[in-house]
């Protein structure tokens, strides 16, 4: 979830890169055709042409973070090489290039992205004949820095978007939102590499009684407490969801042959640490599915939810596993 939001924001903005570096580069490979600079015509048509081939990678591959990266080099590179071939015409590029290099990259990556890029032209380029050296590194820097502040402080927004939309705000579990992207997710991954993944709901058993005996505030607190208790005693890739209500998902990655035992460890933590204010213990039912070829979201919803059943018909504090 988190990482397709943030694919679909980064792509947006390597599309907008790929349009403005078209439109404000392709005068100049006409111009410098039209005055017998071939050489620079040619680098700048090879800039467009690289920019058009790897954003477009990006756009099917979707391996935007690699591409990103290798765009951030390509074009630092060739605005260095611009700058070495045409001197002090070509140098106001070095700008814009650097304030584009914090589209592509994370802020400290392109601060220090920058800073190499800034020192080979120095080694390079000429610039010094045409600018003084406090000149150069007073307006690189003053540049770089302000987008690095900028680009932190929108990282941070971002994330915490991300959080908002993610999270369930009482408890901390992710929300449904993310259950439905994740699903998707891993169905896709056990049908490339063939994981042994499972689904569980997970239901507190009387919760109502707890509302009615010691309150909202208190039921609150309880929900907020299993999801404490569960997340400690699942493994760093396995996720908790809040379905809705006291109902939650467990999403448990690959874990062949240690079902069982995994979720009766699982259910037994839970009824020994999550207690009552009077100090009595709270029980979890379980329905568990584990993933079997051609399964969807909703069958595999479904399988749990019709094993949860069972357990709770069984007289709930156990966890039934589907056979379908
Ligand atoms: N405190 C609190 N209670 C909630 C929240 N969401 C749902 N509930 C309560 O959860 C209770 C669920 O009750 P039931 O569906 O009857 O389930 P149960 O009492 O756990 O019984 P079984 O599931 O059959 O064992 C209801 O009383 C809801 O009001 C919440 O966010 N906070």
């Amino acid at each position: 979830m988190i990482n397709q939001l943030q694919e679909k924001y980064q792509l947006s903005l390597l599309l907008l890169l790929a349009s403005v570096a078209i439109c404000g580069v392709s005068p100049y490979v006409v111009s410098r055709y039209l005055e017998g600079n071939y050489t620079s015509s040619l680098i700048d048509l090879s800039l467009i042409l690289g920019i058009i081939v790897l954003v477009s990678l990006a756009y099917y591959t979707k391996k935007i973070r690699i591409l990103s990266a290798l765009i951030a080099v390509f074009i630092n590179v060739g605005v260095v090489v611009v700058v070495v071939k045409n001197g002090y015409d070509s140098f106001f590029w070095v700008y814009p290039v650097f304030a584009s290099i914090y589209i592509l990259l994370k802020p400290l990556e392109a601060f220090i992205v920058n800073i190499l890029a800034g020192i080979s032209l120095l080694l390079f380029a000429d610039i010094l004949t045409f600018m003084s050296l406090d000149s150069f590194i007073i307006t690189t820097l003053m540049l770089t820095m302000s987008a690095f502040v900028y680009s932190n402080h929108s990282l941070k927004q971002f994330r915490l978007l991300e959080t908002l939309n993610t999270i369930d705000d009482l408890t901390g579990a992710f929300n449904r939102r993310a259950l439905k992207t994740d699903i998707d997710e891993i169905i896709a991954s056990s049908e490339r590499r063939g994981d042994s993944p499972l689904l569980a709901i997970l239901d507190l058993d009387y919760f109502k009684k707890v509302n009615d005996e010691f309150g909202h505030a208190v039921g609150d607190k309880v929900l907020k407490d299993f999801v404490a208790i569960t997340k400690a005693n699942i493994r760093k890739y396995d996720r908790l969801y809040r379905f809705g209500g006291e109902e939650f998902v467990l999403l448990v990655s690959d874990i062949e042959g240690q079902q069982q035992n995994f979720i009766d460890n699982l259910r037994k933590s839970i009824k020994k640490e999550l207690k009552t204010p009077n100090n009595k213990s709270i029980t979890v039912s379980f329905g568990v599915a584990t993933w079997i070829p051609n399964t969807t979201a909703d069958s595999w919803l479904k399988r749990a939810d019709k094993v949860l059943y069972q357990a709770k018909e069984n007289g709930r504090d156990c966890a039934v596993f589907s056979n379908e």
